[in-house]
């Protein structure tokens, strides 16, 4: 990556929800690339989009709930395989799959899969990804067509397709995260999964067994109609990205439409919950 960077760093206070906010406005305005922190984010954009007004429309930064402070710097070139080495540290879920980066060693487990995440979401450390892959895991997916909407760094389908499921669709629609599902796939010796670019306007006239999608409440919300219009009857449907306050909203949007609620999974306040057609 030979792009110069303008590099923010941010204190963000209270951390929680005022990082994850900050990220998807900052997001919206351009920054492309974020490294969370302990005290709060760091994010990178391009200096070619950079304008002095951008951050003028990042209505959390004059919110009164949170206090947020930064510091920045132009930044030559960003090694994002240092940054990654730096912060991301292999995990474990439930003892049977790995998710670890190309330079980590292998642990024992069932499952390994090897992630060169760069900026995309999707090592497992966030716990909607971690209770995304416990779901997986404790399914059957022997032969089951698969959309994993949202895929990110492409690791949920990349366990989906080690259980068995295919063929599987992969759809995010950020060029990086498509291009990291790409190279994810193929690292991980996957056949069966092909990455698209794209959003629910990819779905019509496609049909699934069973759809994972972890994005966020609104999206959810917006394009549940599509993803349940896809969905075989006794399909299942697996959404995560939301608050436990939106999973009464997340239901009868479900319920609306004729699915069933199955089970939902909690961690750190965000939910993973399963439906069925
Ligand atoms: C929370 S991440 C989940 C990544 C991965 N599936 C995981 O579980 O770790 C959400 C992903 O959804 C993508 N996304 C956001 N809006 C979308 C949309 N309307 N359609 C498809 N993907 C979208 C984002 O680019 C991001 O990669």
């Amino acid at each position: 990556m030979s792009q110069t960077y303008k590099g923010f760093y941010f204190n963000v206070e209270p951390l929680q929800p005022g990082t994850e906010i900050l990220i998807a406005e900052l997001g919206e305005a351009g920054f492309e690339s974020f490294v969370e922190t302990e005290s709060g984010v760091q994010a990178y954009i391009q200096t070619k989009e950079y304008h002095e007004e951008i951050l003028k429309n990042i209505q959390i930064l004059d919110s009164t709930e949170f206090k947020i402070t930064y510091t920045s710097e132009d930044i030559e070139q960003v090694n994002w395989n240092e940054e990654w080495e730096k912060n991301f540290s292999p995990i474990v879920v439930d003892e049977l799959c790995q998710v670890r980066a190309p330079f980590h060693p292998k642990l024992e487990t069932e499952f390994d899969i090897v992630i060169e995440p760069k900026m995309s979401f999707g090592t497992g450390h966030h716990a909607t990804t971690h209770m995304m892959i416990q779901h997986i895991l404790k399914e059957d997916w022997g032969n089951l067509k698969v959309l994993d909407m949202g895929c990110g760094t492409g690791v949920l389908a990349i366990l989906a397709e080690m259980k068995g499921a295919k063929p599987l669709d992969a759809i995010d629609i950020d060029n990086w995260c498509y291009l990291n599902t790409v190279e994810n796939i193929e690292r991980n010796n996957c056949h069966h999964i092909t990455a698209y670019e794209g959003d629910a306007s990819l779905l019509n006239n496609k049909t699934y067994d069973a759809i994972i999608a972890n994005i966020n409440r609104n999206i959810l919300l917006n394009d549940m109609a599509t993803y349940v219009n896809c969905l075989n009857n006794g399909g299942k449907l697996f959404l995560s990205g939301f608050y436990q306050e939106d999973l009464p909203i997340i239901k009868e949007s479900c319920e609306n439409l004729g699915l069933n609620y199955q089970t939902h999974l909690v961690r750190d306040n965000w939910v993973a919950v399963k439906f069925v057609k």
